[in-house]
Formats: C-alpha cells, sequence, structure tokens
C-alpha cells in the first residue's frame, strides 16, 4: 500500500503543564475574564437565593396555617403573611436579576471565547509563518488543520470550566451551609456520593487522556487518508489498486470507530455516573426528609429548601468531576498543538500578541529598501536531516551580479544547501554573512526585495495563472509582462485558452510540469528581488526554453545575482562559477573549464554518467 498514513505516532506523551498555560490565556484579557467570572458566579449562585426565598415562603405559609390552627392573635398571623409575600417579592427580584445578569454574561462570554480562540490561531499560525526553520509541518496538512480546529476549539471551550467555576462553588458552599444547619446527616448524606464521583474521575484521568489522544489519531489517520488518495487518484487507477485503497480506508475507518467509540462511552460513563449520583442523592432526601418530617422534626420550609437547592448542588458536584475529564483532554490538545509548532517552547501557544478582530486592521508593515546587494559568503554551513544525510560545513562566496550554479549528483545535498541558506530547515552549524553583516534569522531576511525563491517543486494556488504570479502585488508597472517573458510564459500563454485568467486547478494541475515551474519562476521574478535562488527548475524545461530563460535573465537583468542548483549544460555553460557538492560537502568550486579539466564528478556530470547517490 503505497499511501500509509503518514501521521506520525511520536506524539508527546507526558503531562503538559496545563494550569499555568490557561493561566496565561486568561491573563490575555483579565478584565474581561473577570468579568466573565464575576458574571457567571452572579447567575450560578443565585438560585441559592432564590431557593432560599422559596424555603421561606413555604415556612411562612406555615406559620399562618399554624397561627390559624391553635388561634393566635390576628397580628402574627399578618406578621406571616407579610413575611411570605417579602420572601415572594425577594424570589421575583432574584428571578429578574439573573435574567439580567445572563444577558450580559453571555455577551461577555462569546466575546472572551473568541478572542481566546483566535489568539490561539494567530499564534500557531505566525508561529509556524515566522519562526527559525519551522516552515515544514511536522505532519500532513491535514493534521494540521485538526489542531487548529479541534484542539483549539478544546482549549478555547475549556475556559468556560474556569469562567462557570466560581458560581458553582459559592452556589456549594452556600447550599451545603443552608442545608447544613437544617440537618447535618442529610447533608452527609447528599454530598458524600458525588464526592465518589470527583474521586472516581480523577481515577479515570489516564485513560481519559489516552482515549483522547487515540481518537484524534486515528480521525486524523483518516482524514490524510483521504486527502492523498484525492490527490493521487491517476496513479490508484493506473495502477489498478482500488480495491486495495477501499480495504485501506475500511481498516483506518474501523479503527477511528474502536478509538472515538471509547472516547464517547468513557464520557457517558462518567456523565451517567454524575446522573445517577444525583438521583441516589435526591432519593436519599426524599427517604430520609420525609421521615423527619412525619417525626416533625422539620417543618415544610425546611424541606423545601433541601429540595430546592439539591438538584444545583448536585449538579455542581457532577460538574466538578467533568471539570477534572475537561483539564485531562485539554492537556492532550496542549500537547497536540505543541507538536505542531516542534522547537518552539510550549508558551508560545498562549503568548500575548495584537489582535484585530474589530475595526480596521492595521496597515502591513511596508518593505523597507533593502541597500544594494554586494556580497554574501556562507561558512562552514551544515544542515543534518532526521535521516542523518544533509550538508556539512558549505562554504562559498556570491558577489552582485554573479550567476552561480551548485551541481552534484542526485541526493548529494543541492536543496539542501539552498534550503538551510534561506532559513526554510535549522542549520546546525556555521554563518551566513550579507554585505559583511550577520545574518541570524535567515528566514525573515532572505525574502524580496533582498532574495527571491523558487522551490523545486513549486507550489500554485487554485487560483488564475495572473494572481499565481501577482500574488496580490499590482503589476501595473509592466513588472508582470516582463517576468512573464523573461519566464518564457509566453507561447504557453498563447495555447491557453483564457490566457492569464485561466484557472490552474488545485496545486496547478491544470497546468503542464513546466508551466507550473516556468508560471513559479515569472512569480519569483515579479517580485524584484537582488539575490534570484532557483532549485532545479530547469528539470521540467526543455534544453531550448532553459537556454532562452537564462539568456534573458543575462540580458534584461544583468544586475541581477543567481544562485541556480542544477546539472544541465544550459546552466553550468552560464555559470560564472560552479559548486560541486558530493555527500553533502563541497568537493569542488570553480569555472566550468577548470573543474572539467581536474574534477572527476564535474566531468561525470557533463557526461550525463552520474549515478544516484
Ligand atoms: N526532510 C528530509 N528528511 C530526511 N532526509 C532528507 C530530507 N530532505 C533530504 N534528505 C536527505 O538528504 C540528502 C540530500 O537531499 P537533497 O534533497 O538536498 O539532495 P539533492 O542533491 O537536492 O537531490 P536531488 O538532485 O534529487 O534534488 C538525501 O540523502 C536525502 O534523502
Amino acid at each position: 500500500m503505497t499511501a500509509a498514513p503518514r501521521t506520525s505516532t511520536k506524539q508527546v506523551p507526558s503531562e503538559v503543564p496545563t494550569f499555568p498555560l490557561m493561566r496565561r490565556l486568561f491573563a490575555y484579557r483579565p478584565r474581561l475574564f473577570l468579568f466573565n467570572v464575576l458574571a457567571w458566579s452572579s447567575f450560578h449562585a443565585l438560585p441559592a437565593a432564590f431557593s432560599y426565598f422559596v424555603s421561606r415562603i413555604f415556612a411562612h405559609l406555615g406559620e399562618v396555617q399554624t397561627a390559624g390552627a391553635v388561634g393566635a392573635a390576628g397580628g402574627v398571623r399578618q406578621a406571616a403573611i407579610m413575611a411570605a409575600w417579602i420572601a415572594v417579592a425577594g424570589f421575583a427580584v432574584t428571578r429578574f436579576a439573573r435574567f439580567g445578569v445572563f444577558y450580559f454574561a453571555v455577551r461577555a462570554w462569546f466575546r472572551l471565547w473568541f478572542t481566546l480562540d483566535a489568539l490561539l490561531r494567530r499564534n500557531l499560525l505566525g508561529y509556524l509563518l515566522l519562526a527559525r526553520g519551522s516552515r515544514r509541518l511536522p505532519d500532513t496538512p491535514a493534521e494540521a488543520v485538526s489542531r487548529f480546529r479541534d484542539d483549539v476549539d478544546d482549549v478555547a471551550a475549556y475556559t468556560e470550566v474556569w469562567v462557570d467555576a466560581g458560581g458553582f462553588v459559592i452556589y456549594s458552599v452556600v447550599a451545603i451551609t443552608l442545608m447544613w444547619r437544617v440537618d447535618p446527616t442529610i447533608t452527609l448524606v447528599v454530598c458524600a456520593p458525588l464526592l465518589l464521583v470527583v474521586v472516581f474521575v480523577q481515577r479515570l484521568s489516564p485513560q481519559i487522556r489516552s482515549y483522547r489522544r487515540r481518537m484524534r489519531q486515528a480521525t486524523a489517520r483518516v482524514t490524510d487518508f483521504l486527502g492523498e488518495t484525492f490527490g493521487a487518484v491517476s496513479a490508484v487507477k493506473l495502477s489498478a489498486h482500488e480495491p486495495q485503497m477501499v480495504a485501506h480506508l475500511a481498516r483506518l475507518g474501523e479503527t477511528r470507530k474502536a478509538a472515538a467509540l471509547r472516547d464517547v462511552l468513557l464520557t457517558e460513563l462518567i456523565k451517567g455516573v454524575n446522573t445517577n449520583m444525583i438521583n441516589l442523592a435526591v432519593g436519599a432526601v426524599l427517604l430520609l426528609g420525609a421521615n423527619l418530617i412525619l417525626r416533625g422534626r422539620m417543618n415544610v420550609g425546611d424541606f423545601v429548601l433541601f429540595f430546592a437547592l439539591m438538584p444545583r448542588l448536585t449538579g455542581s458536584m457532577g460538574y466538578f468531576g467533568d471539570m477534572i475529564a475537561r483539564h485531562r483532554r485539554t492537556g492532550v490538545s496542549f500537547e497536540r498543538m505543541q507538536r505542531l509548532l516542534q522547537d518552539a517552547p510550549l508558551p508560545e501557544i498562549v503568548a500575548h500578541h495584537g489582535l484585530y478582530l474589530e475595526g480596521q486592521a492595521p496597515e502591513l508593515p511596508q518593505r523597507v529598501g533593502a541597500a544594494p546587494f554586494g556580497i554574501l559568503e556562507v561558512r562552514r554551513l551544515s544542515a543534518v536531516h532526521d535521516s542523518g544525510r544533509g550538508l556539512i560545513e558549505a562554504s562559498f562566496t556570491l558577489r552582485r551580479g554573479e550567476f552561480v550554479v551548485v551541481t552534484g549528483r542526485i541526493g548529494s545535498g543541492k536543496s539542501t544547501l539552498l534550503r538551510a541558506l534561506l532559513g526554510l530547515i535549522p542549520r546546525s552549524g556555521g554563518e551566513v554573512i550579507w554585505n559583511g553583516g550577520q545574518v541570524d534569522d535567515p528566514a525573515s531576511f532572505f525574502v524580496p526585495p533582498r532574495s527571491a525563491y523558487t522551490a523545486q517543486l513549486p507550489q500554485l494556488f487554485s487560483d488564475t495563472l495572473e494572481e499565481n504570479v501577482l500574488m496580490g502585488q499590482s503589476g501595473g508597472d509592466g513588472a508582470m509582462a516582463r517576468a512573464l517573458r523573461l519566464a518564457v510564459m509566453q507561447q504557453d500563454l498563447n495555447e491557453l485558452t483564457q490566457g492569464l485568467a485561466t484557472q490552474v486547478g488545485a496545486r496547478g494541475v491544470k497546468l503542464s510540469g513546466g508551466q507550473v515551474q516556468r508560471a513559479a519562476v515569472a512569480r519569483m521574478l515579479a517580485q524584484k528581488a537582488d539575490l534570484l535562488v532557483f532549485d532545479d527548475v530547469s528539470s521540467a524545461l526543455d534544453a531550448e526554453t532553459e537556454r532562452q530563460l537564462w539568456l534573458g535573465l543575462s540580458t534584461e537583468l544583468p544586475e541581477a545575482t543567481c544562485l541556480v542548483v542544477s546539472h544541465r549544460r544550459a546552466a553550468l555553460l552560464r555559470a560564472d562559477r560552479i559548486i560541486v557538492l558530493d555527500e553533502g560537502r563541497v568537493v569542488d568550486q570553480g569555472k566550468l573549464g577548470e573543474l572539467l579539466a581536474r574534477s572527476p564528478q564535474m566531468r561525470a556530470l557533463w557526461d550525463g554518467e552520474e549515478v544516484a547517490g
């Protein structure tokens, strides 16, 4: 099976410090968070007040009845009726107050929730786009999307637990105190099973974490596999592998079903235990309370107090059990987000940055005009992949206007050299010096107007050809026409029925391999950069097209400096200097004639005798 799932199983199993991360998250909008806590505390605690008023109403009605029965003075009866009305008013006021609180609390909650959601996503995206050497996703794009969507949602939604906690605590303390004052024994009977729920959920914590982790991984494998299958439909058809693909998908689906079932079952089990404990507590109060009333040791008001307070009290206890379970699941979400950020410190996920959720977003910073490029020195640059292969201590110099070709056998480290130089992968040693100054963060430094890059396998967006070349720029100053001419795209444009308005399809599938590469070159040239870096773009171009490309560059952009990975003669003949790589090391460099005279690798490459490394 070629399309085996690529999702890594290297999840971080250790528990992440969820509390400090959540604290930092709440500190992002401290006043909004505090307002939420206060509003929801009032909302959840107010029922204790109206339970109390209800019990008072019944207690005073009892007094009215007793006063009537024993023939007490009319004043006593009147006072009891008055007290009952005051309790009714208290009940009504607290009820309405709760509606008002709810209105503001809900608004504040959505504001907090979406703000924290946005901050987490901003941080993940920001780190992936800007951090040093972290641009590559550790897993598949589908897996990354799942972390952006589901894990971020889980963490932001967990905020709800903390916003509500204060209200539930206040309610529980008030309720237990009121009930305790009436009858400590029944209060204990009510609370004991609920405390057991908390202990029970706490003991299940490892399972909660592991089931959630497995469920998320299994879901990601299915999504990955579907994504890869769509991307490789023709390969599957040509190799007649449909039955195997379907069988593999069925297996992944089964694994996912089992993992999701376990996760859901555990969640429902915890909920079920919670609910049953609540019912048990209600039953206990009914039995014990009714017994006390019969014996005349409890009045109706107190019995009503128990009944009014208990559902919410038991609900609060169940809430604390659920809180532990959600805390564990949130830990898993943080773990998964951490994997996305790879080498980033964990607090990066909850770091405080500006968000522009309302009003006008600030202007994007203008690209500052960089000093004209003079010289680039690369000293002992190394970059080692997980496989142990890569680039070892490469040194060379590039001057303004030079056309330098990096060549070598397949797998000799040519792409690694470019990627390490540009900061697209982390370097493990060496220095890069631009115009005499150290480049500490090449990923943010090697961008237009300093440099532009075309990858070996360029990616186009599912949009028109024009948008792919301009990438949002105006192109009105002739930059577009020049870029297309230099990239030798005129012929293609004549052949494409809709010319520049042609939709290129997902990742450019509607174009030929050579057209994708030329479009990517045009995109790079539309940027106007001092240093142009080409990673083997000529591999999908015929010899004549490639010759035109290099010729056009030298005549129309004589000032441009080119660093070109290639083993094609057109590029080698045009080169001012050639760097020869072998097994990740620079084994020679110089002009073509000199190298052909002294370097066996160069002669082998020139004669097309190279074999796969
Ligand atoms: N992401 C990666 N993880 C692990 N190993 C890698 C990775 N990228 C490249 N390698 C290995 O590093 C070595 C150099 O790869 P690189 O792509 O730089 O070679 P190349 O000279 O550009 O090859 P080609 O001519 O095929 O493009 C190869 O052995 C390759 O298998």
